[in-house]
């Protein structure tokens, strides 16, 4: 198989696989190269599989978009062993707006041969360009989708359990779709849940994403339920603040410890009857080490720090709360030492046990009230 990048076969990697046009390409493009959603419509064909990395922060994971005009499972032409060994998932992308029979046969395939080679892959499919669909007939083409799968696996016998999302480029739900598929591959998240629950109950803190930068990816969250607009109004936060930077660069190191008011402001419209124009004025403060603060005008605030360069912790919280602004800050101080812990630990010993001992030890270090002195 040729390679338009520079692939390890070694390092974990994610399979995008598909028909031809089912919009591979153009996920791999919009989620991990910022491509704006519309420019996708001027891709070729891809007739070299290109490798390139997910998550340049931290995680060692690699999306592999592999064209879909070769049979990937015919002898000689893809070197199945090795590529499906190492695959931490299969990402099946399946046109929800073209006919589909031809897709999940090859789909069947996939799976049957995939599974005999590694058992422990993941089977994520995508039922893609649902932008054109109608809320009922979205979720009528998952449930046939879901059930035609289900008795196909049932008669290979294998005991797979793919998971279904209903995605489209022009919008979050590809991008939240990445979050959940990269977060079952992180040996880590069950460490980070726990110590974002901990920290969003300590500090009064309703939600809490850890989102890496780039992708605009949530690693992890809290134990509290995700619902998609809370999401979406954190990652949203990303791209003002990106914006921002772009516009008004970045402040030089001796200014750090000077906050800085932006002209620039975010506000949620109050009620359906007024235009969302209307409820938009001006007051985001971009601070020293990273932070930065948007109200919302339902008396909730987005609040925003930077873990590193490459990860961002974003919580919404309520604006009473915010008082409490040093109780945060403190306990944000102790999530951050906790995070740097957790990935060198990984990256070193890989010793599940050595990360919890020292996570309960942190987590232990939040707390729910500062001392006056
Ligand atoms: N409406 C809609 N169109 C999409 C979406 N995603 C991709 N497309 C379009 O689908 C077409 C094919 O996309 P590609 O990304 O080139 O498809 P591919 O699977 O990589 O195709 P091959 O390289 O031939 O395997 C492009 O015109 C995209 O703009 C989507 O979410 N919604």
């Amino acid at each position: 198989m040729e390679f338009e990048s520079n692939p390890d076969s070694n390092t974990p990697h994610l399979l995008l696989l598909g028909l031809r046009r089912s919009g591979k390409s153009s996920i791999q493009k919009v989620v991990f190269a910022k491509m704006p959603p519309n420019d996708t419509l001027y891709l070729g064909t891809t007739t070299k599989t290109d490798a390139r990395p997910a998550i340049k922060s931290f995680i060692d994971l690699q999306i592999w978009d592999c064209p879909g005009q070769i049979d990937y499972l015919e002898e000689g032409v893809f070197d199945a062993q090795n590529i499906f060994a190492n695959a931490g998932a299969i990402v099946y992308v399946i046109d929800a707006q073209d006919d589909f029979t031809d897709s999940l046969i090859r789909l069947q395939s996939t799976i049957e041969h995939a599974y005999k080679i590694n058992p422990e892959i993941n089977f994520e499919i995508l039922i893609h360009k649902v932008d054109g669909l109608s809320d009922d007939n979205k979720q009528g083409t998952l449930d046939m989708i879901s059930q035609q799968v289900s008795e196909e696996i049932a008669e290979m016998g294998i005991p797979v359990e793919p998971s279904y999302y209903l995605t489209s480029i022009y919008d979050h739900s590809v991008f939240e779709a990445f979050s959940k598929i990269i977060q079952k591959l992180l040996p880590q998240l069950g460490t980070l849940e726990n110590l974002l629950t901990a920290f969003a109950e300590k500090s009064g803190i309703e939600k809490a994403y850890l989102f890496d930068t780039l992708t605009k990816i949530y690693i992890a969250t809290d134990a509290s339920p995700v619902d998609m607009q809370s999401y979406e109004i954190c990652s949203d936060m990303i791209d003002v603040i990106i914006d921002f930077e772009c516009i008004y660069g970045k402040r030089p190191p001796e200014m750090d410890e000077a906050p800085m008011v932006a002209p620039m402001q975010y506000m949620m419209p109050q009620d359906d009857d007024q235009p969302a124009e209307d409820g938009l004025y001006n007051q985001s403060v971009v601070e020293s080490e990273g932070s930065s603060l948007i109200r919302l005008s339902n008396g909730m605030v987005l609040y925003l720090r930077e873990v590193n360069r490459l990860l961002l912790l974003i919580c919404l919280l309520r604006s009473d709360n915010l008082e409490k602004r040093g109780l945060i800050d403190y306990n944000f101080q102790c999530f951050k030492k906790a995070i740097v812990e957790i990935f060198e630990v990984t990256k070193g010993a890989r010793q599940a046990h050595r990360i919890d001992d020292g996570m309960a030890r942190i987590q232990n270090g939040f707390t729910d009230s500062l001392r006056e002195d």
